[in-house]
């Protein structure tokens, strides 16, 4: 295997407040992996850092082969925040030029991408509209296809369908099972949906700022034995800080 990223003993505080304590993360290139854990654990805060906009008191982190922050990585990784960053004033196309316009692409390829990305989030009848006039479901899928503007190596997708309808979101997962196959990026999806942290290769469980467990979802199963997700989330809070590591 090799790694895309690799997080090592990082603690992060906010304050006097400890967020993330000790974490070691390896995702391997091409995986599909899970983050997830009840609200506030931690997953928002391991992912920004993994993009490089948080910093970790101590610890280190490696994304493609370079320490985090990097500027430098920003043109391989795709990121999706959990609040959309969006123009309200431009169109959505305006938006999707935008951020197209930071990344190495000619007028070309940018058009090609805009096109891919506003198709597979079903926006292409809407570019032109105000996104101030988009619904939250619209925002959260141009959001979407922003991560996915200049074809990242990796795309970090925080909780990516909120608000989105389900026949949507059937053809998104559909849409990152084909990227990680056919194109070999490396996923990292944060969410409260178990079906679909099911379809991840690896999920973590992240709670009170550790990792309890990661490991396949039938793995993480059958180390609680229960024969679900959600029954994992549940007893994995019961079972806080008993070392369960299956990594
Ligand atoms: N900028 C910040 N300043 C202070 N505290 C913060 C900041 N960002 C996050 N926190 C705190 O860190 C903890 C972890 O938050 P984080 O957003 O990482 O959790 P999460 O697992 O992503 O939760 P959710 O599932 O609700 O998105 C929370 O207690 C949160 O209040």
């Amino acid at each position: 295997m090799n790694p895309s990223i690799i997080v090592q003993k990082v603690n992060k505080s906010f304050g006097k407040k400890p967020v993330l304590n000790e974490v070691n993360l390896t995702i391997g290139k091409g995986q599909l992996y899970g983050l997830i854990g009840p609200s506030g654990a931690g997953k928002t805060t391991l992912v920004k850092m993994i993009v490089g906009m948080e910093k970790a008191n101590s610890g280190t982190i490696h994304v493609l082969d370079e320490k985090m922050p990097n500027l430098a990585i920003l043109q391989e990784i795709g990121y999706m925040a959990q609040s959309n960053a969006l123009y309200l004033e431009l169109t959505g196309e305006e938006n999707l030029k935008f951020f197209a316009s930071l990344f190495k692409l000619n007028k070309d390829e940018q058009r090609t991408r805009i096109a891919y990305a506003s198709n597979l989030v079903n926006l292409t009848a809407d570019l032109k509209k105000r996104v101030a006039a988009y619904s939250g479901g619209m925002k959260r899928r141009l959001s979407l296809a922003i991560a996915l503007i200049q074809d990242p190596q990796l795309l970090i997708l925080d909780e990516p369908t909120v608000g989105i309808d389900p026949e949507l979101k059937l053809s998104i997962w559909n849409e990152l099972l084909r990227l990680k196959n056919d194109e070999g990026k490396t996923i990292i999806v944060t969410t409260h949906v178990m079906d679909e942290a099911e379809r991840c290769d690896m999920v973590a469980m992240v709670r009170d700022g550790a990792i309890l467990a990661s490991g396949t979802p039938d793995e993480l199963k059958d180390l609680y034995h229960v024969g679900s997700l959600d029954e994992v989330f549940l007893k994995a809070g019961v079972k806080q800080h008993e070392n369960l590591g299956v990594n």
